[in-house]
């Protein structure tokens, strides 16, 4: 098997295993994925990127209340009108219209006044569908987050990426290509991985 074929199975194997989950494993994950990020993040944060879960992602919908009820402002993943294959990052308040995009995920309908650029975020939180150990990530197969964060990687400014995963989503060793983005941390409901610690 090639890297690509290889990274397809794992995929495969990865969303049929989170998908398998029941609401109660969702339930308790989404609670402990909350406390370990509220250990995990600083005490002062102006912005941070989340996401709206989907295909048995993690739910945030905690995290993302908390982070109003302490003045943090949030963003989400908008799937860039032109650009395709990128994303925008918007401002996203319990106020903000919302829209479904093609894969049937809610996001802020498109405003640009609310677009965020990545370097205003101090944390960008990126579902993932796998990950080892060393911080590397398999998404969902587009390219989105490793196209939008391509430019980033050199940047002093660059917001902290942080992957938030269930524990059967971490691989032994993912085979990677070279526009991965490494991941900075990893957070699951039982551990907080940061590779460059460890
Ligand atoms: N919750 C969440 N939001 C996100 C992402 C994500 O992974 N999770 N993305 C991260 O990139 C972006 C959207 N990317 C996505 C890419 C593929 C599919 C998906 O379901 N693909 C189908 C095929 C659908 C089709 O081709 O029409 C599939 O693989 O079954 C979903 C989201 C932005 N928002
Ligand atoms: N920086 C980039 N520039 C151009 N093409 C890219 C870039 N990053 C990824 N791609 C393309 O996107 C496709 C999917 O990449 P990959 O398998 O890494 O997806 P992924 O892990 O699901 O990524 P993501 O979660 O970022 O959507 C590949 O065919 C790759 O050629």
């Amino acid at each position: 098997m090639n890297t690509t074929e290889s990274r397809n199975s794992l995929r495969r194997s990865f969303r049929n295993a989170r998908k398998a989950l029941t609401v109660q494993q969702q339930q308790d994950a989404s609670a402990a994925l909350f406390t370990q990020i509220e250990h995990f993040l600083p005490a002062s944060l102006n912005r941070v990127a989340l996401y709206l879960a989907n295909d048995g992602e993690p739910d945030l919908s905690t995290v993302i209340r908390s982070c109003w009820q302490h003045q943090i402002a949030t963003s989400l993943p908008v799937l860039h009108p032109v650009t395709k294959k990128h994303l925008l990052m918007l401002n996203y308040t319990a106020d903000t219209p919302m829209h479904i995009n093609r894969f049937g995920i809610a996001e802020p309908a498109l405003n640009c006044q609310a677009i965020r650029l990545l370097n205003q975020h101090d944390v960008l939180f990126m579902p993932l569908v796998g990950f080892d150990k060393q911080g590397n990530r398999l998404g969902m197969g587009g390219g989105f987050y490793d196209r939008t964060l391509a430019s980033t990687v050199n940047c002093e400014s660059r917001p902290r990426l942080v992957g938030v995963a269930h524990d059967c989503q971490q691989a032994e060793s993912l085979p990677i290509q070279p526009w991965d983005v490494p991941l900075d941390a990893i957070i699951t409901p039982t551990q907080v991985i940061q590779p460059s610690n460890s």
